[in-house]
């Protein structure tokens, strides 16, 4: 099976590495952060792979995270069940609308489960956002409406909306690193998260 990770940053891209088997062909591309950058990198890279008679089979997305609290804790890994756009839809002073009720597409990509089903984490909706959430009411209000929500990144949807549109099925994983909300870098724990990462791709 040939499989694309896509991640983030090389940071990510290196824990992925270090957890590489030789059980599948395992291509690692850095997007760059954001889900413009990771739709765009994704699709370019699906595209290019195909013209060269190395299609891929499968793509995952697999990087470091905010988990809500009491969702997650800090070094556990997520599994998405889907890919979720958070802020996709209008912004209204009554509430938000996701895209879904206006009739113009979709903010939800469902997750394949076969591929992530020896993998041990949390298992829910991980959100994606343009701009990280950095205080707890905002944290609040983005799981007040997404209820099933367990963390949330920058590149999810994105790369699930290449793969979809290649017709390939997609994955997310993610290593916590901090939590949603206020900002307490006391308490990040970058190398706990790309562990658990590392930890994930041995079991995919
Ligand atoms: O400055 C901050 O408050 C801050 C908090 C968490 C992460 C960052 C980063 O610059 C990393 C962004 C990078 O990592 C993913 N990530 C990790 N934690 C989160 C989060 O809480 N919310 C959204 N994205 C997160 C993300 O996918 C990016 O690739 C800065």
């Amino acid at each position: 099976m040939r499989i694309l990770v896509v991640c983030a940053v090389p940071e990510e891209a290196q824990a992925v590495e270090a957890g590489r088997s030789l059980r599948h062909e395992l291509d690692v591309l850095v997007c760059g952060v954001g889900p413009a950058a990771a739709a765009a990198a994704t699709a370019r890279t699906i595209a290019e792979n195909s013209q060269m008679g190395r299609a891929y089979d499968v793509v995952v997305n697999a990087g470091i995270c905010g988990a809500f609290r009491g969702r997650a804790r800090i070094g556990d890994l997520l599994i998405a069940t889907d890919s979720v756009a958070a802020e996709l839809g209008v912004a209204l002073p009554s509430g938000f609308q996701p895209i879904d009720e206006l009739g113009f597409g979709t903010n939800r990509i469902g997750c394949n489960t076969v591929l992530t089903v020896a993998v041990e984490g949390v298992r829910g909706e991980i959100l994606t956002l343009a701009s990280i959430t950095g205080s707890d009411e905002l944290a609040a209000n983005l799981v007040n409406r997404y209820p099933d929500a367990i963390g949330e990144a920058m590149e999810g949807f994105g790369v699930a909306t290449a793969a979809q549109q290649a017709g390939l099925p997609f994955a997310e994983i993610r290593g916590v690193s901090n939590f949603v909300g206020d900002r307490e870098v006391e308490k990040w724990d970058w190398g706990a998260a790309l562990k658990s990462l590392t930890t994930a791709i041995r079991e995919l």
